[in-house]
């Protein structure tokens, strides 16, 4: 993956009042800072992704995309408590030298924001031009745009929301649920908890898709089939999937975290709090999302004083916001546009 490593020995006081004594975030950059210092494109990845934004969200980054390192300075940093190269459970908990495994404190999206601010700090960023995030990532977007004032101009949010709804902490709740049960949930290895997840991931992807998706994908070619049915194994891969790429501690701790998420909190409540984000934002929601349902997007466009709304379509549901880059990217650019001319 070729990461860039911070090291911040100050470490991080979190929301809980538990402090982090030593941080390393993980992060890709792309590109260089135009001579204004004004080209900086900041991605806040979801869930299990990583800061690898050119591998896993190509058609919209890329040499030969919209976002590309000829135009911009594109960073992208993996956020705390996951695990591809940011402090995580899976870490060495300086106290001990040992890996934090089930001692790894609680986390909100406030300190995942805390540790993105760390490293914007770090590499002397002063002015970010366009922010964007979805999902999980977006409710790190929001949270951080609602902190900074003019270093952002531009905001992007996906498929996300500005508190978390009942119905997804109890998709998460049943994820953790899943994972809680696999008896080697016990043990501290990294290998704790791995079939639990495998469940859960199948449990989460039920949210992330469509009855739509799987009649599209997952039909059968065989009439006459009592057994066996391609629906079955899709699940399974999938569970089999993030099991060689993930660890039962991360993914139980993301869930966590995206149930914390309320830009509202001690803020007055969520419209008070929209309503100081001062960026031009975009709150673009997917018409087939069953997690984040527009209704989420169009609430948050409602409340931000510079925000507009915009749907796309997509027979993915939730994760068509990682599939439909060739809408996004028009979308985007037209964005992007209007917001240089309204500079002039
Ligand atoms: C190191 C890394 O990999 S890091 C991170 C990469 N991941 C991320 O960034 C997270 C975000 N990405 C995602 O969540 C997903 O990759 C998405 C949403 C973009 C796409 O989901 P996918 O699982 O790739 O697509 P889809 O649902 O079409 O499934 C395709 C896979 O299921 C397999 N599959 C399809 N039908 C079946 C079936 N009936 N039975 C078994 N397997 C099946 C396909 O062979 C394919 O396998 P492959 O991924 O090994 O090639
Ligand atoms: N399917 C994506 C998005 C979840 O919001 C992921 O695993 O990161």
């Amino acid at each position: 993956m070729n990461s860039k490593y911070y090291i911040h020995k100050e470490g991080l006081q979190l929301e809980s009042g538990e402090r982090l004594k030593e941080l390393t975030i993980a992060y890709h950059t792309y590109g260089n800072y135009d001579p204004k210092r004004n080209n900086v494109i900041w991605v806040c990845h979801a869930l299990t992704a990583n800061s690898d934004v050119f591998d896993w969200w190509k058609g919209l980054f890329g040499e030969n995309d919209l976002f590309n390192p000829r135009d911009y300075f594109i960073v992208c940093d993996n956020f705390l408590g996951s695990c591809y190269g940011t402090t995580g459970p899976l870490s060495e908990n300086p106290e001990n030298g040992q890996a934090y495994y089930h001692d790894f404190p609680q986390l909100t999206v406030r300190d995942l924001v805390a540790a993105h601010e760390i490293l914007r700090k770090h590499l002397q960023i002063e002015r970010i031009q366009m922010m964007i995030g979805s999902s999980l990532g977006g409710m790190q977007a929001l949270e951080w745009a609602y902190l900074l004032n003019g270093e952002l101009d531009n905001l992007v949010v996906l498929a996300s929301n500005a508190k978390h709804s009942p119905w997804g902490i109890a998709f998460n709740e049943s994820q953790r649920m899943a994972v809680e049960v696999d008896p080697s949930w016990k043990e501290s290895n990294e290998k704790a908890g791995l079939d639990g997840m495998r469940v859960a991931r199948s449990i989460a992807l039920l949210s992330y898709r469509t009855y739509a998706t799987y009649d599209h994908s997952q039909q059968e070619n065989e009439e006459d089939k009592t057994d066996d049915f391609r629906a079955s194994s899709y699940q399974r891969y999938q569970g089999e999937k993030l099991a060689r790429r993930f660890n039962a501690y991360s993914y139980w701790h993301l869930s966590k975290i995206m149930d914390s998420h309320d830009l509202g909190r001690g803020r007055n409540g969520l419209v008070a709090a929209l309503g100081q984000i001062k960026s031009r934002s975009l709150i673009i929601g997917v018409n087939t999302d069953q997690i984040f349902p527009i209704d989420e997007q169009r609430f948050v466009a409602k409340h931000i004083p510079h925000a507009s709304f915009l749907e796309i379509k997509s027979l993915y549901g939730h994760d068509g916001f990682l599939l439909e880059q060739e809408q996004l990217s028009k979308v985007l650019e037209s964005f992007l546009i209007e917001s240089k001319n309204n500079e002039q």
